[in-house]
Formats: C-alpha cells, sequence, structure tokens
C-alpha cells in the first residue's frame, strides 16, 4: 500500500485534478516553474487549504476524518517562509512540533526530550537551541523549521523548499540527512527550485506545468532534455561528473527561437 495517495486532489482554479501515490523510504522532489503550483499542492495535502475536490489518504487512512491534531501524527509540514517575529526561543519551536505527540502533562518525558535535543542536533542548531528566534539568521531559521518537522516524527514530511536560504555546506547537509531519514522509512516530498539537487538526491520527481501534473516517475526517466525544455525553458546538458560521479546538469536559458542563450 502506498504511504501517501493523492486521488483527484484540486485546488481549483490553481490546481487540476491530481492523482498520484509515494511509498515511504523514498525522496520525491516536487519540481515546476514559479507558479506552476507546488506550495498550493503542499498546502492542499496538509490541509491548511481545504481541497476543492479528491481525497489525501495516509497509510490508507483519509486524512478528512482526522482532527489537526490527528493529522499532524501523519505529515508534518515547512512552509516557505517562517514568522520573523515568533516570541520562543528555537528549542521552544522545535518542541512545538511535539505538540500532536505528546500532551503538556507528557512533555518531560525523556523521549520527548531527546526527539526535541536529536532534531535540533542534526540541524545543527544545538549551540543556538537557548537563543531567540528572532536573533538568528533566515538560514537558521529554516532549520529550525526543518527540526520542527523532525520533532513530530510523521511518516510523512512535506517541505516547501527546505534549503532555499541555506549556504551551501547546510544544502548539502541537509539533502543528505533527509535522504538517510528515506533510509530509515520516511516519505520525504520536497519542493525544490535547484534541479541538479533534485537529480542528484530524489529518488523521483513530480513536475508540474501551470497547475497541472506534467509527469511523476524515476528521476532517471524524468529529467530528460525535453522535459527541461517544455517545462523550464532551458536547453540542458546531462553528463555525470568526472571527480564526484554524481549526475550534472549545465543549464541554459531557450531563446525566443529555440536556441541556447550562453550569456557569452
Ligand atoms: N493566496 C492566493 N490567492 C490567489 N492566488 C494564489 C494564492 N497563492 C498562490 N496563488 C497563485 O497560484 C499559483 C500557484 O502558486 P504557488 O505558490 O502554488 O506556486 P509555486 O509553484 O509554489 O511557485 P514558486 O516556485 O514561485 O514558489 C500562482 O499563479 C499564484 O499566483
Amino acid at each position: 500500500m502506498s504511504l501517501l495517495m493523492l486521488r483527484d486532489v484540486s485546488q481549483q482554479p490553481i490546481l487540476e485534478p491530481l492523482t498520484a501515490s509515494f511509498q515511504g523510504g523514498r525522496v520525491v522532489g516536487l519540481i515546476g516553474p514559479n507558479g506552476a503550483g507546488k506550495s498550493t499542492l503542499l498546502k492542499t495535502i496538509v490541509g491548511l487549504l481545504p481541497a476543492t475536490g479528491g481525497d489525501v489518504e495516509v497509510d490508507g487512512i483519509s486524512l478528512k476524518k482526522l482532527s489537526p491534531r490527528q493529522r499532524a501524527r501523519f505529515i508534518s509540514y515547512l512552509p516557505q517562509s517562517i514568522a520573523e517575529d515568533i516570541p520562543y526561543t528555537v528549542a521552544e519551536f522545535v518542541q512545538m512540533g511535539r505538540y500532536s505527540r505528546a500532551p503538556i502533562w507528557a512533555s518531560h518525558t525523556t523521549h520527548h526530550h531527546l526527539a526535541v535535543k536529536d532534531a535540533l542536533a542534526l540541524m545543527g542548531l544545538t549551540a543556538l537551541a537557548e537563543v531567540p528566534l528572532q536573533h538568528i539568521s533566515g538560514g537558521e531559521r529554516q532549520r529550525a523549521g526543518i527540526a520542527r518537522c523532525l520533532a513530530q516524527e510523521s511518516p510523512v514530511l512535506l517541505l516547501d523548499e527546505p534549503i532555499s536560504n541555506l549556504d551551501v555546506f547546510y544544502q548539502l547537509d541537509i539533502l543528505t540527512e533527509l535522504r538517510k531519514l528515506a533510509a530509515a522509512g520516511y516519505l520525504i516530498v520536497i519542493a525544490i527550485h535547484h534541479l541538479e539537487f533534485a537529480l542528484r538526491f530524489c529518488d523521483e520527481v513530480l513536475v508540474l506545468k501551470d497547475g497541472r501534473l506534467y509527469t511523476h516517475g524515476p528521476v532517471e526517466r524524468v529529467f530528460t532534455r525535453d522535459m527541461l525544455a517544455e517545462v523550464f525553458r532551458v536547453s540542458a546538458q546531462l553528463f555525470v561528473d568526472p571527480t564526484h560521479h554524481h549526475p550534472r546538469l549545465s543549464l541554459a536559458p531557450l531563446g525566443a527561437n529555440g536556441s541556447a542563450n550562453t550569456g557569452k
């Protein structure tokens, strides 16, 4: 059975009905140009925007039947941006991820503390745990948001552009951590603009274009020159890096006449 099933999920007038299913143990890239509907789809899956049609199931259970607290046990969600004026420390903010797991009277258990501590450590935030959220950088706040999702211990994580504000070390570090979580059985869905990292770190990609599902499948099948030209309007060369042995992409925007503009 799929861990996450989308059945004709729509968000009219932005998203056309979309059907797709996802297994645990995978990192799924949600890719598409600006305005394609990636954030809208994630918000609809998690229930922040009520779907105008269709149904979302996690582990065969329709999310419609669950309260927000019950839903949070199945899915955690990182928004594209986190408000700067949240009056809590980093640790308190990450602890909020435990809301669905630990009622107030059980919030002092060892497991609860360990879940928060581990999430902070995985995101490199241990030293900032007691710092107010208003006093940390945008990238650190983004890592705190991911840590909050990890502390939630839900089997599905939906992360809207989790690496967009991060320096290159943390981009690579966090994508590597997400791969480890997938290896442990989690389903990780990330909206991502960095196509080369999507190719390298994702098992499969779901491509949106103009609010419609363009294609969904393993990265090796979906990342083609034609897809990149039609969806992203770029001319692409795909190759394997001779030093690091990673898949690489060299991209140039396509001009109106269909030829690549190399900028030189
Ligand atoms: N609150 C809103 N009200 C009306 N239209 C909206 C709203 N939010 C988004 N849209 C529109 O819905 C479409 C999809 O937006 P969405 O944010 O889902 O795209 P996206 O693929 O996440 O884009 P980006 O890569 O720029 O983050 C866009 O045309 C956008 O203008």
